[in-house]
């Protein structure tokens, strides 16, 4: 059989186009609209939804983004955007000159348009890759049904393969590991490790989600690979949303009880491939001031894989996998 002609879509999630209220306001609503992340009856959500969290959260998240904003955006699209022609030029290096898109689930570059403009480049079967190393129903299964539904509308469409997960990719831990030493190496170690995932509705990973044991599974395997004993390091969520429980140990707890323990903890965040709100802004500036507050002295924020030259070799690995299936 002859080969199809093969592409790349990297996805991520969304970001605002602008760091004002007006875009931040239309990428809540898209985002927080998705039964994926917020899976209750709309009845009750959509009133909440609209008459209290689109009139209050945008003006406040709007300045915290503004405050990460860089001449090339959004990070999380800017550094994205960065990985996505990294990883182009690795597997042209390879030997694979195959096409490398990027799409957001919500917002821009959209899902349609990634899928477009690889269509307009002859590709026949298209190798989606969510960039989320944990599988999450709220993340990556979003991915697949705004995938769908981009292809509900059309006749035709190209073969296409999904790389679920990729927590268990031995590169991607010896990447996160070579981050933390080369960290570690520049600013000194700290007293212990924090290793904090973004959280999830602690009923999600009740009603079956296995994102917690993919993330305990990924901070465990960081942890033995850096040798570190069990007192050194801990597993956290953070970036608790609305009144529910959430996943625990929360990260803002965790890092109020350390500040009375010890001087100085190192962050790693494993859960997001680039750096963006959640990291930038959350960890390294509302953290930070939180554990120096209540008595610590330095957080010490270790930044995301993003493209560092190690990143983007698993990546090429985990597609030149599918390449050759
Ligand atoms: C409402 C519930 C939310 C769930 C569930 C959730 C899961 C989840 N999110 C990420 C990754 C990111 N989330 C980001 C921002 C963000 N997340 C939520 C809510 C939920 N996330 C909101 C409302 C926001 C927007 C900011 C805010 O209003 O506080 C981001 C950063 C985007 C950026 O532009 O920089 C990322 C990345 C994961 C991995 C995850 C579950 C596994
Ligand atoms: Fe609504
Ligand atoms: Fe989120």
């Amino acid at each position: 059989m002859l080969k199809k002609k093969q592409g790349i879509l990297l996805v991520n999630l969304g970001t605002p186009d602008a760091p004002t209220p007006a875009a931040v306001k239309r990428y809540l609503a898209e985002f927080l609209h998705d039964y994926r992340v917020v899976d209750l009856s709309r009845w009750l959500w959509c009133p909440i939804l609209h008459g209290i969290i689109l009139n209050t959260r945008p003006k406040r998240v709007a300045a915290a983004y503004a405050s990460i904003w860089t001449e090339q955006g959004s990070p999380l699209l800017a550094i994205s955007q960065q990985q996505q022609k990294a990883l182009q030029a690795k597997l042209k290096y390879d030997g694979y000159d195959i096409p490398v898109e990027l799409a957001m689930t919500y917002g821009n570059p959209s899902m349609s348009a990634g899928l477009d403009a690889l269509v307009a480049k002859g590709v026949e079967e298209i190798i989606v890759l969510p960039l989320y190393p944990q599988y999450s129903a709220t993340t990556t299964g979003a991915v697949f049904d705004q995938l769908a539904r981009v292809i509900a509308k059309r006749r035709e469409f190209p073969a296409i393969t999904f790389i679920r997960d990729y927590y268990q990719s031995e590169s991607y831990i010896e990447a996160l590991a070579n981050s933390v030493r080369e960290h570690w190496q520049e600013k000194g170690k700290g007293n212990r490790l924090l290793v904090s995932f973004h959280g999830i509705p602690q009923r999600y990973a009740d009603n079956g989600d296995p994102y917690p044991e993919h993330c305990k599974a990924t901070a465990r395997a960081l942890a033995d690979k850096l040798e570190l004993e069990d007192r050194q390091w801990i597993c956290s969520f953070q970036s608790r949303f609305g009144k529910e429980e959430w996943i625990k140990p929360y990260t803002d707890v965790t890092l109020e009880q350390w500040a009375e323990e010890i001087e100085r903890v190192d962050v790693i965040c494993p859960a997001f491939s680039v750096d963006c709100l959640e990291t930038l802004e959350e960890i390294q500036v509302e953290n930070r001031d939180l554990f120096v507050e209540k008595g610590g002295q330095e957080l010490s924020y270790i930044p995301a894989l993003n493209d560092r030259p190690d990143h983007i070799e698993m990546m090429a690995e985990l597609v030149r996998q599918k390449l050759n299936s």
